[in-house]
């Protein structure tokens, strides 16, 4: 299974309020699969990917991401399994503007105690092959939206994550940037057999989904 959850429950204190983020999931996501994630606004799935990227702690439950229990980990097993478990792709693309393409790319696994030369030449070979082998000296603000999220992608899989999480990956492009990421997506489903969890509102990634499932307050009804 690539993720296990039971009653998983993530609940904000602001102020004196308390704020149910996510109330009680039971979720299991079979290893393999390309699942999107839809709801409306303040349905709880970033909540849900921050979760599942080791990003944010849950409150109580239980929750198993790619063999990892999340629940008992250390802040150094956690630090760990952002690094090598998971690759997370935002909505924003969060590349460094100071650093080139290649170099962003290549941070994740310099992060991770990587050797530079053999990193230099995945990250290259990673760029080439989602379109970008031209690119690799230019800094993010040199990059359409579209470049600048291929670059995002580079970067989620330079470690070889078992698992891809997307929040939103299409929300900044123009339809065609967003079918061209999507389809990146569901290559990299297909061809590697990662699992695949995408978050949107756009209806655009049902057509490459294997399972699609539905938030509300929340929960997962559907
Ligand atoms: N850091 C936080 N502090 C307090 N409340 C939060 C926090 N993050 C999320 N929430 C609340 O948790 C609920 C779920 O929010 P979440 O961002 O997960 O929804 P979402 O489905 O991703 O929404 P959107 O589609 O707008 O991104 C909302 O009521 C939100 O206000």
């Amino acid at each position: 299974m690539a993720v296990s959850a039971r009653r998983l429950t993530r609940v904000y204190t602001v102020g004196s309020a308390q704020v149910t983020g996510v109330d009680g999931i039971d979720l299991s996501i079979p290893s393999g699969q390309m699942v999107v994630l839809k709801g409306h606004s303040g349905s709880g799935k970033s909540t849900l990917l921050s979760l599942l990227a080791g990003l944010d702690r849950l409150s109580s439950g239980r929750l198993t991401v790619a063999g990892r229990d999340l629940n008992h980990c250390s802040e150094a097993d956690l630090t760990d399994f952002r690094r090598n478990a998971v690759g997370m792709i935002f909505q924003a693309f969060n590349l460094l503007p100071t650093l080139t393409v290649l170099e962003n790319v290549c941070l994740p696994a310099m992060l991770a105690g990587r050797p530079q030369g053999p990193t230099r030449s995945s990250a290259a070979e990673l760029l080439a092959g989602l379109g970008l082998g031209n690119r690799l000296a230019h800094r993010p603000r040199q990059l359409s939206g579209g470049e600048m999220q291929r670059t995002a992608i580079a970067r989620a899989l330079i470690n070889d994550p078992a698992i891809v999480l997307a929040d939103e990956p299409t929300g900044n492009l123009d339809s065609s940037n967003a079918r061209k990421v999507m389809g990146l997506l569901a290559d990299l489903n297909r061809q590697s057999r990662r699992t695949v969890v995408v978050a949107t509102h756009s209806d655009l990634a049902d057509a490459y989904a294997s399972v699609i499932l539905t938030m509300q307050d929340g929960r997962v009804v559907s």
